[in-house]
């Protein structure tokens, strides 16, 4: 696999020598400065063409890099988290933690492209997650052997988008990564903003990195170049790619729209690459035909929320006691996977450790956002008002006239999608320039000379998230409206970006009985406004169940939880079983929203049964984590594999686990996945009483795992379920010498059904050999081939049996099934049916009471091969049968898999029997597997 871009245009020409060569031809045909604006005939979806090399070298080119390289170091080394006034800055080096970035679904990405479609086909559905290094963005992911041009990463506020810019081009430019690109331009839609009137693609990249000025804007487009384009969520921009006209040269000007949306059609610069970062709810701006890949940032793990916790502080007895603080508490530690919230808690912690009265420890994200305000206030009112005793009683209404003011600012100019502002919009507001610099925590100031773009002081938040809470303060104080809840959901709602979601969240946690009471702390207010909570929440949950997007869905399950709802599970369960989501299952990272959602509540489920929240098995199980938080966890065949294993296991190691009960049966786990769960069982921290691994591919070296195991924590398991596999003899002997040893708890141990057959791949392992039974054939039917297929013909001199069908052309199997057993019959000519049935279905007559299907003693389907299941007039039809959980599947088999065409379920109190009924000119054969 190539590692580098570079290597990648070198793999890509190999791959695809053709589309090289005519990109080549095209270039090195052209005068030099068409050939930087040429635009290659992509009437639809563009084949890409990056540059391949050799690229030129020259002294210029080096001094104009280290010069860029330089710069773009001072400005990315330092963490903006507003201690720059204090002259304190954080080394983004020193605190940077891995975060888990992986493959964001196939959702947004273009598959139009043949070769992506061929590649997407090929594909095997996964139920894995691809992990992705911040400096490998431009890797192709799962298989994808095409270049990627352009990529989209999208993740929730504050997740660490930018502080990933922010280190790829600190190692860009400290020579650590990505050294084949030349030139990166980092190009954030923050700054985007502000810029009026026209510019040529050259005058803007002049505007943004100035030390570019000595290279020839001509020469400048045959280095490789990579654009990065922070914060699609916060761009004001209309993005017209509909309307807007097609620009290709570089020099010539034009609108900042014109420019960007011919940039990432790839009209202009089709060899550059493009690094675009978002919010979710903003991604649909630009259409995914525009984009090659999709990778989505999902925060810490578990491990690396330590990690940061251990980074951030030097007094590691204090990291320590923090991260045991953290970990106290479900919620605390699972918005702990949002970076922005382990700053902020790291902050508020700190000083709450240092605190003897600490009170209320925050929860929600909303109480831990007022905690961060309380800090900052009072860290102000420590430095400032020291001398002056007898102003501090007046402090807390000087801070909440201040608040206000920066509230009202935060509010007006969120509505507005305005992040930077300038000195005349604080003063417009009342703020008072030296005032805010008071709060340089909260507040901080950008000098023009970062960006070299501004000719005066600009001002942000130190984070998008702080103006949304403030946003969200300020209303929530000001605004004494009776329906001002029921508004800003629907206000949010009508946002075609998201832009208020956070805003929303914030407003609603202002609004609990908990909040308020810190918020009096705060700003020493002794009455405030009460909220119809519960009218909100319920308001909330019937625009749940309109249609609006999963990304605006999942944001109001984030509002109730942020309101203290407690039905968030059954919400999250009708919401999944509405059936809106049909047309448009549920992306992995949607998944993964609603995991979170549903582990923050403090509900706990007594029993988590996967198939309850999801039909399809294209990501649900990114729920697994809600394992821990249940008593018993069902989630057999669930097409699980060994990577989720991993996920269960660290389930199990919880200290906060729950479960008793954990069935796993019909999962392909095989003896690597069991060995993983292992991992967990062997944990002091887990519980498990009762383990179903029915029917799961595990052999001798998965029973080994588990004896092991089952020594080492021996108190816990005392029901062990190893049905339908083939554990052997040896395994066998490992897992009973438990069973007997007196120090371990197992007693019971279930090792039926085994055998060779039971590690053949899905269904296949259940497969049983069927023979057809002369003695019920009906006079019409032949059999053949070892009593497996029967044909309808000519009338046969069957004797008079009190079990053969009389009026119906039907048949049985000899063998009576209970159990689990799966068989496939092949089906040809024009009518059939396939099903189960008792012993005792009628025989003699023409009754319901005597036909496959028709009465309650049977079940079947009809197959017609002719019509509705193959046009070739055969078909091929598997039928699974679990007679314990009283389910018959029957699929259709293909050479794509099993498709389920009909599932019965029915509680079965008899042995059952194959049979079929086929009409004239039909024939069924059973087939031979495995
Ligand atoms: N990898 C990381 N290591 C350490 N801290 C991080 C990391 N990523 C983010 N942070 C912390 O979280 C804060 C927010 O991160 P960042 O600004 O990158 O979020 P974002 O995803 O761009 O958010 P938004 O969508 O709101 O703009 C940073 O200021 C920093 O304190």
């Amino acid at each position: 696999m190539p590692s580098t871009l570079y290597e990648f245009c070198l793999y890509y020409a190999e791959m695809f020598p053709l589309a090289v060569h005519s990109v080549r031809m095209e270039r090195t045909g052209s005068p030099a400065p068409s050939c930087v604006s040429m635009k290659s005939d992509w009437s639809m979806e563009p084949p890409i063409a990056l540059r391949e090399g050799p690229f030129p070298t020259g002294r210029l080119l080096s001094q104009c890099q280290r010069r860029i390289k330089c710069t773009l170091k001072k400005k990315c080394e330092c963490v903006f988290e507003g201690k720059a006034k204090e002259g304190q800055p954080t080394l983004l080096n020193e605190i940077y933690t891995e975060l888990y970035i992986t493959e964001g679904g196939t959702g947004g990405v273009n598959d139009e492209h043949e070769v992506r479609q061929i590649e997407t086909a090929s594909k095997k559905r996964r139920t894995e997650d691809t992990t992705v290094k911040c400096n490998d963005i431009f890797k192709p992911l799962c298989g994808r052997k095409t270049p990627i041009r352009t990529v989209l990463t999208k993740g929730v506020a504050g997740i660490g988008k930018t502080v990933s810019v922010q280190k790829v081009i600190l190692d860009w430019a400290e020579g650590k990564a990505n050294q084949d690109v030349h030139f990166i331009f980092p190009l954030p839609f923050r700054d985007l903003n502000l810029i009026n009137g026209k510019y040529s693609l050259i005058e803007l990249l002049h505007h943004f990195v100035p030390g570019l000025k000595p290279l020839k804007s001509t020469e400048l487009f045959r280095y490789k170049v990579l654009f990065i384009f922070d914060g699609l969520d916060e761009c004001r921009l209309p993005l017209d790619f509909q309307n807007n006209e097609s620009w290709v040269d570089v020099t010539k000007r034009t609108s900042l729209d014109v420019l960007l949306t011919n940039l990432i059609k790839g009209n202009l610069l089709p060899s550059a690459l493009l690094w675009i970062t978002s919010r979710p709810a903003a991604t649909n701006q630009i259409h995914p035909k525009y984009i090659h890949q999709v990778t989505e940032i999902r925060g810490f793990s578990d491990a690396q929320k330590e990690e940061y916790f251990r980074k951030r502080f030097s007094d590691q007895s204090l990291a320590s006691r923090i991260i045991t603080h953290v970990k106290s508490s479900r919620s605390l530690f699972i918005m702990c996977h949002i970076p922005v919230f382990c700053w902020i808690s790291a902050t508020v912690l700190e000083r709450l450790f240092s605190e003897t009265d600490r009170g209320e420890v925050p929860r929600t994200l909303t109480e831990m956002y007022t905690h961060f305000l309380i800090f900052h206030t009072s860290l102000k009112n420590d430095k400032y008002m020291k001398k002056h005793e007898t102003r501090l009683n007046k402090s807390c209404k000087s801070d909440r006239e201040f608040l206000l003011k920066l509230g009202k600012l935060a509010f007006h100019h969120l509505e507005r999608g305005n992040l930077i502002f300038y000195e005349q919009d604080l003063t417009e507001n009342g703020i008072d320039v030296t005032e805010a610099s008071v709060y340089s925590g909260v507040c901080t100031e950008v000098f023009k000379e970062e960006y070299g773009l501004y000719q005066e002081k600009v001002y942000c938040f130190v984070h998008l998230s702080i103006q949304e809470y403030l946003a969200a303060l300020y209303v929530f104080l000001s605004n004494s409206s009776a329906n001002l809840l029921k508004t800003a959901v629907d206000q949010a709602l009508k946002s075609k970006n998201g832009h208020l979601d956070l805003y929303l969240r914030f407003l609603l946690g202002l609004s609990t009985a908990s909040s308020k009471t810190l918020l009096q702390r705060l700003l020493g207010q002794k009455r405030m406004r009460s909220h119809k909570i519960k009218e909100t929440s319920q308001y909330i949950k019937e625009k749940i169940m309109e249609n609006l997007s999963p990304e605006r869905t999942i944001n109001l399950f984030h509002c109730l939880n942020e309101l203290g709802d407690n039905s968030l599970v059954e919400e999250v369960q009708r919401y999944l079983n509405s059936g809106r989501l049909s047309a448009e299952p549920l992306s992995p990272a949607q998944y993964s929203a609603l995991a979170f959602v549903l582990l923050m509540s403090d509900e706990e489920l007594d029993v988590f049964d996967m198939k309850k929240f999801t039909r399809s098995y294209t990501g649900q199980w990114r729920l697994l984590p809600l394992v821990k938080t249940s008593r018993t966890a069902l989630v057999y065949r669930c097409e699980l594999t060994k990577k989720c294993c991993e996920v269960l296991a660290s389930a199990l190691r919880s200290n906060s686990s729950h479960l008793k009960e954990l069935d796993l049966s019909d999962n392909d786990l095989q003896d690597s996945g069991v060995k993983l769960l292992s991992a967990g069982l062997e944990n002091h921290h887990c519980n498990v009483e009762i383990l179903r691994l029915s029917g799961c591919r595990v052999t001798e070296g998965g029973c080994s795992s588990l004896a092991s195991a089952l020594r080492s924590n021996p108190s816990h398991l005392r029901e062990l379920d190893l049905s339908y596999n083939h554990p052997g003899d040896s395994g066998v002997k490992l897992l009973s010498a438990v069973l007997e040893d007196p120090s371990c708890k197992l007693e019971k141990l279930n090792v039926d059904h085994g055998g060779e057959c039971r590690t053949r791949p899905g269904l296949q392992k259940y497969s049983c050999q069927l023979t057809l039974d002369p003695n019920t054939a009906h006079r019409r039917l032949s059999l053949s081939g070892g009593d497996r297929k029967v044909t309808w013909g000519a009338w046969q001199p069957y004797p008079n049996l009190p079990e053969r069908f009389e009026y119906r052309p039907q048949v049985l199997c000899r063998e009576s099934l209970t159990g689990r057993c799966y068989w496939e019959a092949e089906l040809r000519g024009i009518d059939a049916r396939i099903g189960v049935t008792y012993k005792g279905i009628g025989r003699k007559g023409h009754s319901a009471d005597c036909q496959l299907g028709a009465n309650d003693k049977s079940w079947s389907l009809r197959c017609s091969p002719h019509r509705n299941i193959e046009p070739s007039g055969s078909c091929r039809v598997g039928v699974y049968l679990d007679w314990e959980a009283g389910t018959l599947s029957f699929y259709r088999v293909s050479s794509d898999g099993l498709t389920l065409l009909r599932r019965v379920t029915s509680s079965f109190t008899e042995p059952l029997y194959p049979g079929f009924l086929v009409t004239e000119y039909s024939s069924v054969s059973l087939c031979m597997l495995g």
